[in-house]
């Protein structure tokens, strides 16, 4: 496959959501370099897999994680914490492109890696004190392709889904975490991994 053939794809894309800033570049990284990075980052990162506590009930969360910064700020969530390791040679290259598009200099990516459909991220919003309030946050996709739901707070009516596609790039900013919840459910039919990055600020 060619992936010039598809490059008119980089169109960025506005979802429409009231109260909400949601911007999806479906091919941030042609699908040849994104392929390459997966390769890349499922060896070098020091993947681990951490017990969380939700609701006082504790049990191993259902993908592998790791976190990486510029500085030696932790990340707290649901009763874990994490403290950051430097940023590796794959991290830092694709940090700078994604810092240009985005118009900002991110300090900390969390990453996860789904090893296939029976891993999954719960109903939650990414608004814990160290991102700060209307916290902007770039969301990076490689291999398998997985679902992506969005439900409002209060107005249970509203929902989105969107497909991440390997190369991808979801910004999520305004107030987006204030007002809606996101989700990666569960699928039987996803057989294969796939890698997520997400950029943050934590100063
Ligand atoms: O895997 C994803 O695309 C989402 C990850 C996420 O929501 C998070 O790490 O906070
Ligand atoms: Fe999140």
């Amino acid at each position: 496959m060619n992936p010039d053939l598809f490059a008119s794809e980089n169109e960025p894309i506005s979802l429409k959501m009231p109260d909400a800033e949601v911007i999806y570049f479906p091919s941030f990284f042609n699908k040849v370099l994104a392929t390459d990075f997966f390769e890349r980052l499922s060896k070098t990162i020091k993947w681990q897999q951490d017990n969380i506590t939700v609701y006082g009930k504790t049990y191993p969360q259902p993908r592998l994680t790791a976190l990486y910064a510029i500085n030696n700020n932790s990340y707290r969530y649901s009763g874990i914490t994490m403290n950051p390791k430097p940023f590796t040679e794959e991290l830092l290259a694709i940090k700078e492109k994604v810092d240009i598009a985005c118009n900002v200099s991110f300090t900390t990516c969390l990453l996860n890696q789904y090893r296939d459909g029976q891993d999954s991220n719960g109903w939650h919003s990414d608004n814990e004190k160290e991102l700060g309030t209307n916290p902007i946050i770039a969301s990076l996709s490689f291999g398998a392709e997985r679902w992506f739901h969005f439900k409002h707070k209060t107005d249970k009516q509203l929902k989105r889904k969107i497909l991440l596609e390997n190369g991808s790039l979801l910004l999520m900013k305004g107030t987006t975490q204030e007002f809606w919840l996101h989700q990666i459910p569960k699928s039987k039919k996803i057989l294969h991994p796939r890698i997520n990055l997400t950029f943050r600020i934590i100063q």
